[in-house]
């Protein structure tokens, strides 16, 4: 086991290159699963999940050939073979396997997903929707079994905006008979990401981003080659870093529309912001105005966010009020941050901010976010080094962590625990 070790209180300063959406990737590697024939993908992020996704994929029966940001899938040999336990366990995003292995092979055996489990993150939406595109969903010993005849076209309104739920429908319904409609579908840039690489294999899809997507289901998908979107919440914890150190960044590789939530917020606070084409300059300032935060789904402010920003909010003059209206209960990382000497009250869905310094202290990173919180705390830190324990999380979402703070000028290595 490793842990993060951060001497902060150093501006970041220079480029920063986002690579490829972590969230898009782990929907479009078991997508690609639906084809007859080899996909690639391109701009890959280098990250555990993907690591572990490929391995799922070698369990059944695929050939994957990775090499750094690229990845070439052949499914032409894949089985729907039973997996309860072992890999699936070790990511949220394994539950993509469901609607994808339900959509070509019309059943599957999956266990229960795991990944950042700083909540209870139930998963009746997807099986509303597997239900009622004709599937029978069973529990057997904590994994679900799903099966279909045949699987329909239907129409399905969710009763929560999910985005996992959103995508695992569009996978199953690509391969159905019939025409399925998604109301109340979540509008994230993954889900278009994931419909622009089905229809590239042959899908028909349309919507995806809006609220009501409309998919009428096909024979068959075939390879083709998809170059995966940039990570908006990697590129908004560096927007937030850059903030936070009094730094002057230019985070590169990026699409600044996706990112408008948080520049727009990292305005409000003082931080001077300009936007290029594919690149967002954040210059810090020293002072920084309190500001209200609310994390709502897509185009509200990421909740994934969240954590990261609770630290530079805790770089302001005054008080302020940080709410998470997508899960209830994402503050792991508030006692961590309490060590450090954050002054932050959470009031039900609420975490309230005052103002003051940050000291260094040993800390854990309980989740993925909950990490890039500490991380940007310990950037922060004037005196002293933060050890940041939980590496193996932050190691979920963040490739090249280190190499790209250094190159930034931040004074962080890993060291054996
Ligand atoms: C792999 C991936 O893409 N993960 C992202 C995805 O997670 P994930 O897709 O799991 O999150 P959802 O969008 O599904 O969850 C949103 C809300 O709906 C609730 N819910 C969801 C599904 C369901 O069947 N029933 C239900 O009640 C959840 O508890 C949560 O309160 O979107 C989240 C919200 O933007 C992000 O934090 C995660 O980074
Ligand atoms: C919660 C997250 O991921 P996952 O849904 O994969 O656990 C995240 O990316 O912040």
């Amino acid at each position: 086991m490793e842990k993060l070790m951060i001497a902060g209180g150093r501006p970041l300063r220079g480029t920063v290159q986002i690579s490829g959406a972590k969230n898009s990737a782990i929907a479009l590697i078991p997508a690609a699963i639906l084809s007859e024939s080899a996909v690639t993908l391109d701009n890959l992020p280098e990250l555990s999940d993907v690591a572990i996704y490929t391995e799922i994929l070698e369990e059944l029966g695929a050939t994957v050939d990775w090499n750094h940001d690229r990845m070439v899938i052949d499914p032409s040999r894949l089985i729907s073979r039973p997996m309860p336990n072992g890999n699936v366990k070790k990511l949220r995003a394994s539950y993509y396997l469901m609607g994808a292995l339900l959509g070509r092979f019309r059943e599957a055996t999956i266990g229960m997903p795991g990944g950042c489990n700083f909540e209870p993150r139930p998963i009746d939406q997807h099986i509303k929707g597997f239900e009622a595109l004709g599937a029978s969903v069973t529990n057997e010993n904590g994994a679900l079994h799903i099966k279909a005849k045949e699987l329909h076209g239907a129409k399905i309104y969710l009763d929560v905006v999910s985005v996992g739920a959103t995508i695992n429908i569009m996978l199953a319904a690509s391969r159905a008979k019939g025409v399925t409609t998604i109301e109340n579908a979540a509008k994230e840039p993954e889900i278009i990401d994931v419909a622009t690489l089905l229809n590239s294999m042959g899908a028909k899809i349309k919507g995806a981003g809006t609220e009501t997507i409309r998919i009428e289901g096909v024979d068959a998908l075939y390879g083709c080659r998809h170059s995966i979107i940039p990570d908006r919440i990697q590129a908004g914890t560096y927007m937030i870093a850059a903030a936070a150190t009094r730094g002057d960044v230019i985070v590169d590789n990026v699409i600044p529309k996706h990112l408008e939530a948080i520049t727009a917020k990292l305005q409000e606070m003082g931080v001077h912001i300009y936007e290029m084409d594919e690149s967002i300059r954040v210059v810090g300032q020293t002072d920084y105005e309190s500001v209200d935060v609310k994390a709502l789904v897509y185009p509200g402010f990421a909740t994934d966010l969240q954590s990261p920003m609770s630290s530079l909010l805790t770089q302001t003059k005054g008080v302020s009020i940080l709410t998470d209206y997508v899960y209830s209960n994402r503050f792991k990382h508030i006692p961590e941050l309490h060590r450090m000497g954050a002054r932050i009250k959470v009031e039900g869905r609420s975490a309230i901010i005052e103002g003051g310094p940050l000291t260094a202290a040993k800390v854990k990173a309980t989740d993925l976010r909950a990490g890039a919180a500490l991380v940007i705390a310990g950037l922060i830190v004037p005196d002293g080094i933060t050890e940041i324990t939980g590496v193996e999380y932050i190691d979920r979402g963040y490739d090249h962590l280190v190499t790209n703070l250094s190159n930034l000028g931040a004074e962080v290595w890993r060291q054996h625990e």
